[in-house]
């Protein structure tokens, strides 16, 4: 008999109850663990995310060795503190049963038309330094409606996940069972019309901060 693998995910209900909001467990997938979040921030936290990096992105681009890699032509930063960013991640610490200090922090991600994130996992490579500390789990935050494309889909799961204002998709990827890991490839697929932004979590096994 196969022993089913432990997830951290371990909220059950419909519901999610923070200290400061409820969130909606809209769909949810075993094996691996991937599950669709409803109302995870305001319409107000979100512009407030977008408008705390807005900036910054800007200011990356002005600069003249900007990485142009295949992979991810999107541009990105992590979030400088603020209050809003503090909120936010106290919360998502709670949704994804994890202290906040194990998470990287948020990192911000803006697509224009054309722009993607090709297939790839969040996991680092066991040779690689950084699995020392290894990510786990990963949530996804979608800060605004897209008009067409910039889905996060998962190849292997057949499974796309449409980008709506406020919610997220969450998955994780420590299984004993590699298998099970791989199976969280994922990626976002290219806007084809409007922008899209969103806020990325990575999480770690041990304290990061
Ligand atoms: O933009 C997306 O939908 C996926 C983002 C992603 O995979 C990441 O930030 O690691
Ligand atoms: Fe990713």
């Amino acid at each position: 008999m196969q022993v089913k693998e432990v997830s951290i995910f371990d909220h059950t209900g419909n519901r999610i109850v923070t200290d400061d909001r409820e969130i909606s467990v809209i769909a949810k997938m075993e094996d691996p663990k991937i599950v669709i979040l409803g109302n995870v921030v305001s319409d107000e936290e979100c512009e407030n995310l977008i408008q705390l990096s807005k900036d910054r992105m800007d200011r990356s681009k002005i600069g003249s060795s900007r990485d142009v890699s295949e992979i991810r032509t999107s541009s990105s930063t992590f979030i400088p503190e603020d209050d809003v960013k503090a909120r936010v991640e106290k919360r998502i610490a709670q949704i994804m049963n994890v202290p906040v200090e194990h998470g990287e922090g948020l990192h911000m991600l803006n697509y224009k038309p054309g722009q993607e994130y090709k297939a790839h996992y969040d996991y680092f490579r066991a040779s690689s330094r950084a699995a020392a500390n290894p990510r786990i789990s990963t949530l996804v935050i979608y800060l605004n409606d897209v008009e067409e494309g910039g889905e996060t889909y998962f190849p292997h799961m057949n499974l796309s996940v449409s980008p709506q204002k406020g919610m997220a998709v969450y998955f994780e990827y420590f299984y004993n069972d590699m298998e099970l890991n791989e199976r969280t490839l994922h990626g976002g697929s290219p806007v084809i019309e409007g922008e899209k932004w969103a806020a990325t979590m990575w999480v770690r096994r041990k304290q990061y901060k």
